[in-house]
Parts: C-alpha cells; structure tokens; sequence
C-alpha cells in the first residue's frame, strides 16, 4: 500500500525550508520573514492579543457556521457549510476535549525544547514526518514565523530521538489522538459522501483507513515581535478530504470569503474546526469549496495548533461525482499524485488538473 512519505520522496526540499529559524532569541523581525512593510495599511487584519474573543467590532463581519453533531439535521447544515464556507466550527463532536488538551501539551513540550533537541526529529529533505517549517515554504518568497511537527503513522522513532527514556508518553498521547480523529472522520466521511450521493462502491475504503494516510500536524507560533508584519502560516488550502482542527485558546486563525475577505475564526476550546480540503473540492465537482485560510501571529501570546488531515488511501483514485462526464471539471486523479502535483506546483494544483 502506497504511502504519504512515498508521495514526498519524490519532491525533496532544500534543507533551509526545513530548518525552522531559533525565534527563542529575537527582539526584532529579520528580513527574512517581513511580508509586508510598516506602513502597509490594514494588510494582514491583524487583531490585538487583548482581543482574543474578535466580537464584530464593525457589526457586519460573518463567522463560520457552528454545527451541533447531534442535531437532526447536522448533515444538511454540513453541506451548506462547506457550499459556502468550505468550512464549519463542529460541536458535541464526541472527542474527549481533555484528550485533545493532552496532545496540546505534549505539542508544548515538544515546542519548548532547545533548538538543538528539536533539531534531532528534522523531517528528511524527502520525508513526511518531523520537525520543521511548513512544506509549502519554497512557493513564497518570505519564511513564515511557525514551526510545525507532522506525524504520520507512529512518531515512536522521532519521540526515542528527542527523548530517549521519556518518549512513550508522548507515543501514547498521539495514539489516542488518531483513534479519535479515524472515528470522527469516518463519521463525517459517511455523512459528507450521503449528501453527495456517493454510490457504495466508491466508498468501500471508509471505515477501513488507517494511519498511514492520515497525518497530524502539530502547529507553534512563537510571539513575534512585530506581528503585523509577519505571517504565521501562508494563504493555502489543505491537501486532504478533510482537515479536523483544535485551536487553543490564543485567535490567529483566519478563513477567506469572497466578498468579506478575511475572516477571523474564533478559538472554542470545546469545538473542532473542520476545512473542506483539496480532495473532497475535486469529489464533489467543486460543489463543496476547499476554504483557503492562514494565520496571523501575536505579539505576547504563543500559539499552537493541533490539525489532523483525513486522506482517502494514497492508493486510491479520486474522480468528480457528475451524472454526465462532461460536467467534470477535474480528471480523475490518483491520491499519490495528486500529492505529488500539490508539492510541486502548490497553488496551481487544481487547475492543473482541471478540465477546462
Ligand atoms: C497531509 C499533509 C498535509 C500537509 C502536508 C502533509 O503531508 C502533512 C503536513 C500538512 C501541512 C501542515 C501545514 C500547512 C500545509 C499546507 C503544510 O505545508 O504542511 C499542510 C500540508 C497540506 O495540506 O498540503
Ligand atoms: O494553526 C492553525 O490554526 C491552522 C493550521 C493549518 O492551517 C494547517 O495545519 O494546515
Ligand atoms: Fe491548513
């Protein structure tokens, strides 16, 4: 079965967008990481760090639907969510907040080691998992002011290196976490893929993932001395089916809507944040967007982040669901590849693999 590090092998990254900067000494912004210039105005929709809780100070401002899992009708609100929005805050979800609290944790203890200590689980130029910048770095020209862990399948091997006698905490925390998220993401899974109507046969894989296609990305966003001129995570839409999110209390998290821009969302300890990703965007003939967003950083707060994307099996092959093949507005596209296409062509993948 092919696998998510086979994907990346193929597209090995140059060492410095990988290597994150040591944030723990700077008082000032480098260049190196300054997206925009002092005096741009209202560029990057900034919020204070006292204005955590982002109220409509202009009245006018939408926020993502917020969707209960246990209301009767969650699974129709689902899909006005992601035909607008390409994204929902998820209520009542069924995963043990204190779990997810766990993970956040064990994502500081990790983030809070010395440079050096951290160094020791670098993701390989060609690798999947590890410590490291965003895998979307070398598509912009400034590096961004994050540094980001992803697992895939079992981090005990990057845990032993990082704490030799102390890793299995971590392991079993991380564990826990996936058996959570494989259950509430075949859950949406099936409830997404009955909204879209798809037949049985291609949806024999759900239920049936495991966690060698999924991956988990533990986020950090050091404070930052001059955050309006800094960007946390670049614009992007997630290569997934899928994306669940758990946001901690610090905002930074934005979503953008044609005709609003930008738009904050607001951090709910007891609610996951779920983006359409660029897989399900294809599946459902772009019926469902995939929601481009990115994070703006703080001047005193750290910020960390715990996503999980939801993968079909890299093995498998995607199509638009159409009654006429001609209404396709993708090709069919294998999982593999398309990974493939996003790591070496980033934004322009969709397109690329469009229709017209
Ligand atoms: C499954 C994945 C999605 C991701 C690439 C990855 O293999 C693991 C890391 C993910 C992440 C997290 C930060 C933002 C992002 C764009 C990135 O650079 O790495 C996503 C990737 C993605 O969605 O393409
Ligand atoms: O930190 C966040 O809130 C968002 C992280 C994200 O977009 C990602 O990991 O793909
Ligand atoms: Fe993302």
């Amino acid at each position: 079965m092919a696998t998510l590090s086979e994907a990346y092998r193929e597209h090995p990254l140059h060492l410095r967008h990988i290597i994150p900067l040591d944030f723990s000494s700077l008082s000032t912004l480098p260049d190196s990481h300054a997206w925009f210039q002092p005096h741009d105005h209202d560029h990057n929709n900034h919020q204070d760090d006292d204005d955590d809780h982002g109220h409509d100070r202009d009245g006018g401002i939408p926020s993502i639907p917020i969707i209960d899992l246990a209301d009767p009708n969650a699974m129709e609100l689902m899909g006005m969510a992601c035909e607008n929005w390409g994204a929902f805050q998820l209520k009542n979800h069924g995963v043990s907040v204190s779990d997810i609290e766990e993970v956040e944790k064990e994502a500081k203890r990790f983030f809070d080691l010395p440079t050096e200590q951290k160094l020791k689980a670098l993701r390989s130029p060609g690798g999947a998992t590890g410590y490291g910048r965003a895998r979307i770095s070398p598509f912009f020209p400034k590096f961004m002011w994050h540094e980001g862990f992803t697992i895939v399948g079992s981090p005990s091997s990057d845990a032993k290196k990082i704490w030799p006698n102390h890793y299995q905490t971590f392991c079993d925390k991380i564990e826990i976490f996936q058996k959570q998220m494989n259950a509430l993401s075949e859950k949406l899974t099936r409830m997404m893929f009955n909204l879209l109507e798809i037949p049985e046969e291609e949806k024999k894989w759900v239920g049936s993932t495991n966690s060698n296609n999924g991956a988990i990305q533990l986020n950090f966003y050091p404070c930052c001395p001059e955050p309006n001129r800094a960007m946390g995570l670049a614009p992007h839409t997630d290569t997934s089916l899928f994306t669940i999110l758990h946001q901690s209390e610090t905002n930074g998290l934005q979503i953008f809507k044609e005709g609003n821009g930008w738009v904050q969302v607001n951090p709910n300890p007891n609610s996951l944040i779920v983006h359409t990703g660029d897989f399900l965007h294809i599946i459902s003939n772009a019926r469902f967007k995939c929601a481009l967003h990115r994070v703006v950083v703080n001047r005193n707060k750290k910020r960390y982040s715990v996503a999980y994307f939801h993968n079909p099996p890299l093995d498998y092959v995607v199509s638009p669901l159409v009654v006429n093949s001609n209404d396709a507005r993708f090709r069919r596209v294998g999982v593999k590849e398309y990974f493939g296409i996003k790591a070496k062509n980033f934004g322009e993948a969709l397109s690329l693999i469009s229709t017209s």
